[in-house]
């Protein structure tokens, strides 16, 4: 009788490439002599691999995680459609307790790696805004939920297409997402109306603004209101991102192309 780990090895057997998902020293040098492509997903290239795609944010969602390291290493070269990969990653803890067999496939391409590596905006701007969304998201305003809109890239496109709501309290000010003061900033001004404006470099640009984009051929998930479509439809007609935090249902969204790409609960972070 096969043993478990006769059954199991299929999952290996004949792959192409191992994905390590932000693997210990120890893990990545166990897999030296694998005789398969290595590449390492995580914040940080800590252990110094040849094949590294860099994780903007951890990804509590496991599918989004690979998919995001999977077109990573697509862009990249490391690994090409029809390949046959096998992550290694953890779900519950810190070591990695879980095995992944994909077949790298353009079908199963997102944008989730393009979101973040390749909009208009620098990837840490698009990092910063998800962290000031996620962080508004979890403790809201004064433990009331709130809603925010960002528009993040390509900001005099965008800021031809908008008009203010109310005087810009950043006006003349040089102030950046990522800062701690600006973060507070941010929080503050999100109880009023409108959405806030990022530049490609992280200033903001405006608050306040009323999108007016043209909605033709935008095509957002039904139940999702005025907020969700002026964010996905002024990311179709500009080459800016959109991330939007719902008052309605706690949610964080992001656009791209006037398309939703990505969906994640604050909760989770
Ligand atoms: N075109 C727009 N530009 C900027 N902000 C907008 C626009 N339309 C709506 N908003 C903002 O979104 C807020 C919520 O509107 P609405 O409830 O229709 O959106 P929603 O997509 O359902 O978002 P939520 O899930 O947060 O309720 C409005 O009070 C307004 O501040
Ligand atoms: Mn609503």
């Amino acid at each position: 009788m096969a043993t478990l780990r006769d059954s199991l090895g299929s999952l290996v057997a004949d792959v192409d490439g191992l994905f390590l998902f932000s693997p210990s020293a120890s893990v990545y040098e166990r897999f030296d002599d694998s005789g398969v492509t290595r590449v390492v997903i995580a914040a940080e290239n800590g252990v110094e691999a040849d094949a590294f795609v860099e994780l903007p944010l951890g990804f509590e969602n496991v599918r989004d995680r690979i998919k995001f390291g999977v077109e990573g290493a697509m862009e990249r070269g490391f690994v090409a459609e029809g390949d046959m990969v096998v992550c290694s990653l953890s779900m519950f803890g810190d070591d990695a307790d879980s095995l992944v067999r994909v077949r790298v496939d353009e079908s199963m391409r997102s944008g989730i790696y393009d979101l973040f590596i390749d909009s208009r905006a620098e990837p840490g701007v698009v990092r910063d805004v998800f962290e000031v969304a996620i962080d508004l998201g979890k403790k809201g305003q004064k433990g009331k939920p709130v809603g925010a809109l960002f528009v993040v890239g390509d900001a005099g496109k965008v800021m031809n297409k908008s008009r203010p709501l109310s005087y810009n309290p950043f006006e003349k000010s040089h102030v950046h997402v990522g800062d701690p003061i600006v973060n507070v900033m941010l929080k503050e001004f999100s109880r009023l109306d409108g959405a806030f404006v990022v530049s490609d470099s992280g200033k903001i640009v405006s608050a306040y603004r009323y999108l007016e984009p043209s909605a033709e051929g935008v095509d957002i998930p039904k139940g999702l209101g005025a907020r969700h479509m002026a964010g996905g439809a002024i990311t179709r007609d500009t080459n800016a991102i959109a991330i939007v935090l719902s008052e309605s249902d706690g949610m964080v969204r992001a656009f791209k192309g006037g398309d939703l790409i990505l969906e994640i609960d604050p909760e989770e972070y």
